[in-house]
């Protein structure tokens, strides 16, 4: 699914409107329809007070609207107009009339007013702001805000929280109404999926409001949401008289004394994943630990006991991953430098693999160009540098990977796979995954898929994607806590298994 900016949105509204012949109301009344909807879907007419909180904006009208038919259909709801300027819109105040028409006269919240008293067991709707948010609130409605905020009541956002604007960092971030449930219009909002920003939404959902579907499709987004109709085209299925050789020899370049643990995980998931072949390249002290951990692992060893030196490898791989637990030591570093030059292979690169190109900037020119890095945030800033807000790591990404025509894996509750100028912002994934040795898997799994044919960016997002079902698979058997790094691996068939899986519907029809 596309994610639009805030200003691709009003285009698409404006297309929809001159399109469709309809006026901008129109859209607005479409918009609080499919509000209500899912709001009375859910209550059925339950008696629980419902507090609107309404700009004066579009996002207000909205709210205006949702009043007027909640009020239609007998729910207790208490109207405010949030009073923060007077150049309201046209069909709020559209909205505004044909509410009072109905005799439901809002109360309006000024700079002077007292706050109202918001009960827990209430529900909230908050149409403070939309995506039309360019500057800091007042502090007056920043303190309603938070108000809000502290009312510990179910907050029911329009758009977006109110505060939260689209393309930069909150200028208070207590100024930010912490939605319960956002009712998106028509397609989600990146800032749902950053970090810092992303906290704002315990849970979100899309409401198709019609906007031109031409338009939409034929509009270049900046960044795409990966869920499982974005995967699925990429699956490579596997043809009856295909080998061993048909689906590549990765080779795994890892491991310290002390850290094999990190090339067991990967390798794992590299040949669980699909890949041909793997070969692990290590050092000395990992040999029987390998061996007897993988025994479908073949395993090869440099000079040295604890750490890796002389890369040398008697066949040319179909992909390397290269950097789990591999550490800094001197004649690793010298290895990695001369295994560079050398390399003709794709690579994926990892954890030690990326600070030490961090530190030694002059090797990046012998990355082959379109390997696939996956930093987490600490390794990204090494990489490209400090930045103030996602968005500034996101374009410095952007930057970073064009310059150097890289793949980068911004790895995280929502990792971003950045490519070509473009984001690719994964939905699988949960907190289990926060535990040692789970990047090391993606490496393995990201590797196995390039060994296979995906290409390298289509590896990147189908392996994160992978990655995280099984994680949720394995979540779901285990618990959060209890997912270890190994429970990923073992679920890797699993998450290709619900990937691959017919919807019920087509089940039942094919029974
Ligand atoms: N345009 C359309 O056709 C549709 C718009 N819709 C709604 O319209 C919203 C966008 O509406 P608007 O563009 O009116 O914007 P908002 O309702 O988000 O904001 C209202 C206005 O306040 C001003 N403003 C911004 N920041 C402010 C601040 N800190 N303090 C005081 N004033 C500030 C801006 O000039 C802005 O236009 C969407 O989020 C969505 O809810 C929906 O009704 C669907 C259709
Ligand atoms: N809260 C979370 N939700 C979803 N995925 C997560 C979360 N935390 C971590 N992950 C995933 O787990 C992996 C952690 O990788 P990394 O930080 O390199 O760990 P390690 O170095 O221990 O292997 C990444 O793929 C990341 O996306
Ligand atoms: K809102």
């Amino acid at each position: 699914m596309k994610i639009f900016s805030a200003q691709q949105i009003y285009q698409a509204d404006k297309s929809t409107i001159q399109k469709e012949q309809i006026k901008s109301d129109d859209l607005m009344e479409r918009a609080a329809n499919q509000l209500f909807e899912w709001l009375h879907s859910r209550l059925r007419g339950t008696q629980v007070n419902i507090q609107l909180f309404c700009g004066i904006g579009n996002n207000g009208g909205d709210g205006i609207a949702l009043a007027r038919m909640l009020h239609e259909h007998g729910y207790s709801i208490k109207v405010y107009v949030v009073n923060y300027s007077d150049k309201r819109s046209e069909d709020f105040l559209l909205n505004l009339e044909r509410l009072k028409d109905l005799k439901v006269w809002p109360d309006f919240i000024n700079k002077e007013s007292d706050l109202p008293e918001i009960s827990p067991n209430d529900i909230v709707v908050d149409a403070i702001f939309g995506i039309g948010l360019n500057r800091a609130p007042d502090d007056w409605v920043g303190s309603l805000i938070a108000h809000i905020n502290n009312s510990r009541a179910f907050v029911l956002s329009v758009d977006v929280p109110s505060g939260l604007p689209l393309d930069e960092a909150p200028w208070n971030p207590d100024y930010v109404i912490q939605a319960s449930y956002v009712l998106s219009f028509q397609l989600p909002k990146l800032v749902f999926f950053l970090p810092k920003t992303g906290v704002y939404v315990n849970q979100w959902e899309v409401l198709d409001i019609g906007l031109n579907p031409d338009f939409i499709a034929n509009t270049e987004a900046d960044f795409e949401l990966i869920g499982r109709p974005e995967v699925l085209p990429l699956y490579r299925p596997r043809l009856k008289f295909s080998h061993k050789g048909t689906f590549g020899h990765s080779l795994i370049v890892g491991g310290s004394y002390g850290k094999i643990g990190a090339v067991q995980l990967a390798s794992n998931a590299c040949l669980t994943v699909g890949s041909g072949m793997v070969t692990a390249f290590i050092p000395k002290c990992g040999y029987d630990a390998l061996q007897t951990a993988v025994p479908e692992v073949m395993v090869l060893t440099g000079s040295r006991d604890k750490y890796i030196s002389g890369i040398e490898v008697p066949f040319q791989p179909t992909v390397v991953g290269i950097g789990v637990g591999i550490g800094q030591d001197d004649d690793t570093v010298s290895a990695f430098c001369a295994f560079l030059k050398k390399n003709k292979s794709p690579m994926v690169i990892d954890a030690d693999g990326l600070n030490i190109l961090s530190q030694n900037t002059e090797m990046l020119k012998d990355v082959p160009e379109m390997s696939v890095l996956t930093p987490h945030p600490k390794e990204l800033e090494r990489l490209i540098g400090y930045w103030d807000s996602d968005f500034e790591k996101l374009e410095k990404a952007k930057a970073f990977a064009l310059k150097h025509n890289l793949v980068i894996v911004i790895k995280g509750a929502h990792t971003i796979t950045v490519y070509n100028g473009k984001g690719y912002v994964n939905t699988t994934g949960n907190p289990g995954m926060a535990t040692a040795g789970s990047g090391d898997v993606l490496t393995g799994i990201i590797t196995g898929l390039m060994a296979q044919g995906y290409a390298p960016v289509e590896a990147a997002i189908f392996g994160v994607y992978l990655h995280g079902l099984a994680g949720d698979m394995g979540a779901s058997a285990k618990g959060y806590e209890a997912l270890k790094a190994s429970v990923l691996v073992e679920h890797i068939g699993n998450a290709y298994a619900e990937l691959l899986r017919q919807p019920e519907v087509e089940q039942k029809e094919t029974n």
